[in-house]
């Protein structure tokens, strides 16, 4: 069977689905495996599949050999996907690296690229203003009068020097010399900690603000593109660079200085000015190795996200019995070492690279600069240059290539800066642009007529190559494709109970989403009582739900805490929470507790106790009913973690809430199972099938009808007997 499968896949040039998805951006990517997954992953070892899965993601070769005969790979042949090997080879996936196109795939067009940099430049100011304004200032003023100061004392000794030797006024050398020497000891003793705490405030605005953004945008898309997160771990990452516009005005100071520097090598002679240029050019090579070596750290993100996944994995409690029992920690352990591989060994070779040509370059400028003191000196003993030109170049030597690498590296530090800048900026228009600020509509108090799916289709935002897809208008096919959901034509009826059923990957889950507007249709509408719901306050719509899943959190809070944020404006609201642990029959869980609900959960916390899986989807449940007067009631397969026994105690209780809220509020409940004997309960049941309706109808009616759902009822039906 495996042998059997592994041709076709073979055939398809080994493009396997990776375990771990972390950049594809084509047609089908991100997508669970669908039907039979079991099947899929029996007859391999499991580490087998986990590193033919991977290999592509690595970019290496598709089969693990390499890794199962404990042999390396060789990382010659391993360049990362869309990595900058320099060898001019096409690579093996067309990668998007993060950071490069701003808005969708495409450079922005011309008209755009001026105002792009001026909001950019705009964000430098204001950030660092708006975190610390008065700091700020004190550091630019300290900047900006630095960046004089050290060329101007060796002015000042140039005129003492030759006031000495009777050529020039001395009092005026020492007076320039001694009052630049005293600013620039009061401006460097106060610029070092003052740079570093405005860095700091900068750092902690910025990272409040990255948290605001993202916690900020109400759907979910943004945490499932691959592109999108990159750009995201790289705000993070590189938000030390979005520190203090002083570094810009640094590049003043670089400027003034080297003025100052050619204006004194003019002086002693014109020709030595070529020192500069020779200066200049050896510290743009060193300049231009930084930008490479930042780039490859770009390009690879995600072999660090990669490998940050894989220990995370390695040092998760919860999933410690499967890495264990499958022993996957040594084999994971391998990917994550080559996933850093990949990401470093690049690296390295540019630096190797790079670091021999910077010295060469510094070979030739030494020469250079021995010769012109040779010249300078000839010139002095013949009377065409003063004593002050020799002292001066004498002294202006190691000026001159600090001053060529404050330029390079000044640059290079700004140009960095304001990609980190255009990423952030660019980040918040994103959440601008995906803040549904325009959805503002209150849900009705009660549902009369019912929640209706209006040719509504799907296409989840991982699977969208180009971020600005997201979400895109785009036609609900006839063909599956890519999309989760077509063209979906349903009413839930105000009041009812309606069951969602259909195999693995149907696409039930995802109409629950939908519902809860965690993502907007790609196609289609859904209407709350013929409201469209993207005219709706997603928070406010958010309030009129309550909602209880198979992939439940959880939530190490204090035990009335982890229940009570099922309605935070009432979270404290004791006879809420009893009831609400009583409905999600959790008063056991919580009678156990040493404290009861007092009680921190979580073990990783000081006193914090230990619950089994069931027992947090009992808190999980109890959350789902701390919200009183719900429209939308979204139970997706909720009780997996439960006993048989507490499983139809809680869907009795379910059918009691849902009875009650239907008269209340007209609130539609509506049902993920795999369970028959409880989607039989439901008014409405709907047979979900390759993202679309195959049959809908009271349990009597398909059963009668003899389809699809009467088949699976059998199935499980006769299973039981
Ligand atoms: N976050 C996601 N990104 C991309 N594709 C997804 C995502 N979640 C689900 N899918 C895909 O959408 C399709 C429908 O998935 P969905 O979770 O809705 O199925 P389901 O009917 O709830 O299945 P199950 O019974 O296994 O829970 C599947 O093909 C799945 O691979």
């Amino acid at each position: 069977m495996a042998a059997d499968r592994a041709g076709p896949r073979a055939a398809r040039g080994g493009q396997r689905r990776p375990l771990v998805d972390l950049g594809r951006t084509r047609r089908g990517v991100g997508r669970r495996v669908r039907g039979a997954t079991g099947g899929q992953l029996s007859g391999h070892h499991p580490t087998t599949h986990l590193l033919d899965h991977l290999a592509p993601v690595l970019g290496g070769p598709a089969g693990a050999d390499h890794l199962r005969a404990g042999a390396w790979p060789d990382r010659r042949t391993w360049q990362p996907s869309g990595a900058d090997d320099d060898s001019g080879r096409p690579l093996p996936h067309p990668v998007h690296p993060a950071g490069q196109s701003l808005s969708g795939r495409g450079r922005p067009a011309g008209g755009e690229q001026p105002m792009r940099l001026l909001r950019t430049l705009w964000l430098w100011f204001s950030t660092a203003f708006r975190a610390a304004p008065g700091l700020t200032l004190l550091m630019s003023a300290t900047t900006i009068i630095s960046s004089v100061l050290s060329p101007l004392t060796v002015l000042g000794i140039k005129l003492a020097v030759d006031g000495a030797s009777g050529h020039g006024s001395l009092p005026l050398g020492i007076a320039l010399l001694g009052g630049s020497l005293l600013l620039s000891a009061v401006s460097g003793s106060i610029a070092g900690p003052l740079g570093d705490t405005l860095d700091e405030r900068v750092l902690r605005h910025v990272r409040d603000d990255l948290i605001r953004l993202t916690s900020g945008i109400p759907s979910i898309a943004h945490h499932e593109h691959p592109e999108l997160a990159d750009r995201v771990a790289l705000i993070e990452r590189d938000a030390y660079q979005l520190g203090g516009i002083f570094r810009l005005l640094s590049v003043i100071g670089a400027v003034t200085s080297s003025i100052t520097v050619i204006a004194m090598l003019w002086s002693v002679s014109p020709v030595l000015i070529l020192l500069l240029v020779l200066a200049i050019g050896t510290a743009a090579i060193q300049a231009v190795a930084m930008q490479r070596r930042n780039t490859l750290w770009r390009r690879n993100e995600r072999y660090r996200r990669l490998a940050t996944k894989i220990i995370d994995l390695l040092t998760d409690p919860a999933g410690a019995i499967e890495v264990r029992s499958f022993g996957l920690s040594r084999p994971l352990l391998k990917i994550a070492h080559h996933a850093h591989a990949s990401r470093h060994e690049p690296y390295y070779g540019v630096t190797v690279r790079f670091a021999r040509l910077t010295a060469i370059g510094w070979v030739i400028y030494g020469i250079g600069y021995a010769l012109a003191v040779f010249w300078v000196f000839g010139r002095v003993r013949d009377g065409s240059s003063s004593l002050g030109d020799l002292t001066l170049l004498l002294l202006i030597g190691p000026q001159i290539n600090t001053t060529a690498s404050a330029i390079t590296s000044n640059v290079t530090m700004v140009l960095t800066s304001f990609q980190t800048f255009d990423r952030y900026a660019w980040l918040r228009r994103w959440a601008d642009d995906h803040d549904w600020q325009e959805s503002v509509g209150e849900p009705p108090p009660m549902l009369r007529r019912g929640i209706a799916l209006e040719g509504v289709g799907f296409r989840y935002p991982s699977i969208s190559a180009d971020l600005s897809q997201i979400p895109a208008a785009t036609d609900a096919g006839t063909d599956r494709g890519d999309l989760a959901l077509r063209q979906v034509d349903l009413l839930l009826p105000a009041g009812s109970t309606v069951a969602l059923v259909g195999d693995n990957g149907a696409g039930k889950s995802t109409l629950v989403k939908l519902l809860a507007r965690l993502y907007d249709p790609t196609s289609g509408r859904i209407t709350i009582d013929g409201t469209p719901l993207t005219d709706l306050d997603p928070s406010a719509w958010r309030d009129r739900i309550s909602a209880g899943f198979q992939d439940f959190s959880r939530l190490e809070f204090m035990a009335a805490e982890s229940v009570g944020v099922g309605d935070l404006d009432h979270a404290a609201d004791q006879e809420l929470l009893d009831r609400a642990v009583a409905a999600g029959h959790a008063e056991d869980v919580v009678d156990e507790l040493p404290q009861r609900l007092e009680t921190q959960l979580g073990i990783r916390f000081d006193g914090g106790v230990a619950l089994s899986g069931g027992q947090w989807q009992r808190l999980a449940l109890a959350r789902a009913f701390m919200r009183t007067r719900p429209l939308l009631m979204m139970l997706d397969e909720p009780t997996a973690a439960l006993d048989p026994e507490a499983e139809q105690a809680i869907y009795e209780q379910y059918a009691r809430t849902a009875k009650q809220l239907a008269a209340e509020t007209g609130a539609v409940t509506v049902l993920v199972s795999h369970r028959f004997s409880t989607v039989r309960m439901a008014d409405l049941i709907v047979v979900v099938a390759d993202g679309g309706i195959l049959e809908v109808g009271s349990h009597e009616v398909l059963l009668a009808a003899g389809g699809r759902y009467a088949e699976l009822f059998e199935l499980q039906a006769h299973a039981y007997r």
